[in-house]
C-alpha cells in the first residue's frame, strides 16, 4: 500500500502514552501482551473480506480524549481507522495495515433530546437500535433505519452517509443531521453541533463529513432531526409474475398511497428463496408465488390505522382484480408480529447471504428500468466466463434486490469464496456497466477500500483532483483512514 511509505507503525512508547490519556482497560494493545486474538473483531470486517494487522486498539470515552491520541498520532504520523460498529460492507471501517483503531463504543451516551423540536444530540458511538428505543417514549423515530441497526453506530452511519430502507419517506442524512462535532486529524475539536434547524451562515462544514468515511477527521457527535412516530404501519409482500411489472407497480402504489408510502422495497426470485431458505422472515405460501419472477415490499406510514389499512386493502384488490393484473398475490400483515415478520425476510437477505457463501456486493445506482438487466448481465458475464455453476471456486448465485423508490440496486454474486478469477470477471464490468446509464458505482454503502480504484466510473476528473485538495487540506499527512475513499 502507498500510503505505507510515510505511516509510522506503533511504538510501545506510544501505547504507554495511550494508557496515560485513557484508563488500562480502554487500552488493548499486543504490545502491552494482549492476545491478538483479542483484536480480530477490530481486524476484520464481518463479511471475512478485509484484514488489517493492527497491534492498538483504543476506546476513548470523551472527546477529549480522542483529541489528544489524534494530535499524538498526527505527530508521529501514525494512521488511524475510526471504528464504529465495524457493519460496512465495503472494508472502510478495518485498517488496512497496522494503523491504530480507534473505537467509539465507549463514547455512547445521549447528550439531549428535545421532544418539541425532535432533534436528538447523541455521542458517535450510540447504537442505532439504542437510539430508537430511547425516542420510542417520547414517539419519535430515527430519520433512518437498516438491517444493522442493532450493532451500528450512529458517528458510522453518519461518516457513510448510510442510506436503508426509510430514505423514501424521510430523505438522506444530509438533510437531517444538524450538526456534527469531529475530531481534525491534527486533533482540534471542530464543533459544529447545531441544533438550527435554519443556519445559512456560508460554507456547511458538517456536510463534508457525511460520508467521508472518516477520512477527514473522527465524528465525535451528531445532532439529528427525527421525525414523529407515524401512528400506525403497515406492509404487505406482493408477488409480480414480471419484472416488467414493478416501474409500472411503483407509479400506481405511489398513485393510490401517495403520502402514507413509507417503503418500496424490491427482491428478484432468487434472493425471496435465499431469505426463506435460510429462515428469515415471513414466507408467502409455494402455491401461491409459482412462477413469481420477483416480489414487492410495501410499507405505510400514516396518521390512522384503519384509513390505512383500507388503503392497502382497496390496492390490493384494485391489483389483483384488474384485467392484466401487475401482480400474481399479495399479503397484508395482520399483526405487529406478521408486520416484523415480513421486514425480517427483505432485512434478512444480507444475513441470508453470508450463509450461503462469499459475497462480493455491489451497491449501484442505476434507472430503476435496468435493475434486472443488470443482474441478468452480471449473471451471463459470470457464465461466459465458466465460472457459474457448482463446485469450489464457482458463483453460486447472482441476486438483485434493494430500495426500489431510491434508484438502489443491491447486486450480491454469490461465491463458495473468493477468487481472483470472479473478481476479475466483475470488474470493471459492473462498474462500466453503471458508468454507462450514468449511475453511481456506490448508492449507500460508500468507497471504502473495495472501490477506490473504480471512483472514476461516478466522479469526474475535476471531482477527484478538489476531493483529494479538499483530503489534502484537512489531512496533510495522510493519517485518517489512510487508504479509504480516495487512492
Ligand atoms: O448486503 C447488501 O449487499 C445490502 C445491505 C443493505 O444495504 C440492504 O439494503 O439490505
Ligand atoms: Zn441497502
Amino acid at each position: 500500500m502507498l500510503f505505507k511509505r510515510f505511516l509510522s507503525s506503533v511504538t510501545r512508547t506510544d501505547v504507554q502514552h495511550f494508557t496515560k490519556i485513557l484508563s488500562p482497560p480502554s487500552v488493548l494493545s499486543t504490545l502491552q501482551n494482549a492476545p491478538s486474538a483479542e483484536l480480530d473483531i477490530y481486524n476484520n470486517d464481518w463479511m471475512g473480506k478485509y484484514k488489517g494487522s493492527s497491534t492498538t486498539v483504543l476506546k476513548p470515552k470523551t472527546t477529549q480524549q480522542v483529541s489528544e491520541i489524534v494530535k499524538w498520532c498526527n505527530e508521529r504520523r501514525i494512521g488511524i481507522v475510526p471504528q464504529g460498529g465495524n457493519t460496512g460492507l465495503v472494508g472502510g471501517s478495518v485498517p488496512v495495515n497496522d494503523e491504530v483503531v480507534i473505537s467509539l463504543q465507549n463514547m455512547n451516551s445521549v447528550r439531549s433530546f428535545d421532544p418539541v423540536s425532535g432533534i436528538l444530540v447523541a455521542d458517535a458511538g450510540c447504537v442505532l437500535q439504542a437510539l430508537t428505543d430511547h425516542i420510542a417514549s417520547h414517539d419519535h423515530i430515527m430519520p433512518l433505519d437498516l438491517g444493522a441497526k442493532g450493532s451500528c453506530q450512529i458517528g458510522g452511519n453518519v461518516s457513510t452517509n448510510a442510506g436503508g430502507l426509510r430514505l423514501l419517506r424521510y430523505g438522506s442524512l444530509h438533510g437531517s443531521v444538524l450538526g456534527i462535532e469531529a475530531v481534525l486529524p491534527d486533533g482540534t475539536i471542530l464543533d459544529q453541533l447545531s441544533t438550527l434547524r435554519k443556519d445559512n451562515t456560508g460554507y456547511d462544514l458538517k456536510q463534508l463529513f457525511i460520508g467521508a468515511e472518516g477520512t477527514l477527521g473522527i465524528v465525535t457527535a451528531v445532532s439529528i432531526l427525527t421525525p414523529p412516530a407515524p401512528e400506525a404501519s403497515n406492509n404487505v409482500i406482493l408477488a409480480l409474475p414480471h419484472f416488467n411489472n414493478v416501474l409500472p407497480l411503483y407509479m400506481e402504489v405511489k398513485r393510490q398511497l401517495s403520502e402514507i408510502l413509507s417503503a418500496f422495497e424490491y427482491m428478484d426470485r432468487t434472493a425471496y428463496d435465499l431469505a426463506v431458505k435460510h429462515g428469515q422472515g415471513r414466507a408467502l405460501a409455494d402455491d401461491e408465488i409459482e412462477g413469481a419472477e420477483c416480489f414487492v415490499l410495501v410499507e405505510t406510514s400514516g396518521g390512522k390505522r384503519e384509513h390505512d389499512e383500507e388503503k392497502l386493502e382497496t390496492l390490493l384488490s384494485t391489483l389483483l382484480s384488474a384485467s392484466n393484473p401487475l401482480i400474481t398475490t399479495g399479503v397484508m400483515a395482520q399483526s405487529p408480529a406478521q408486520f416484523s415478520s415480513m421486514w425480517a425476510l427483505r432485512e434478512g437477505i444480507t444475513e441470508a447471504v453470508s450463509k450461503e457463501g462469499k459475497a462480493y456486493k455491489y451497491d449501484i445506482s442505476i434507472p430503476l428500468s435496468k435493475f434486472k438487466e443488470c443482474v441478468d448481465a452480471t449473471r451471463e458475464q459470470l457464465r461466459s466466463k465458466g465460472l457459474l455453476g457448482d463446485g469450489d471456486g464457482m458463483v453460486k448465485a447472482v441476486i438483485g434486490y434493494g430500495h426500489v423508490g431510491d434508484g438502489n440496486l443491491h447486486l450480491n454474486v454469490i461465491a463458495t469464496r473468493y477468487t481472483q478469477e470472479i473478481q476479475d470477471a466483475l470488474e470493471p464490468f459492473v462498474y462500466e456497466f453503471t458508468a454507462s446509464h450514468r449511475g453511481s458505482i456506490s448508492a449507500e454503502h460508500g468507497i471504502g477500500l473495495m472501490k477506490t480504484h473504480a471512483l472514476q466510473y461516478s466522479k469526474s476528473d475535476v471531482s477527484i483532483t478538489w476531493m483529494k485538495k479538499i483530503k489534502a487540506l484537512f489531512d496533510p499527512n495522510g493519517i485518517m483512514n489512510p487508504g479509504k475513499v480516495l487512492e
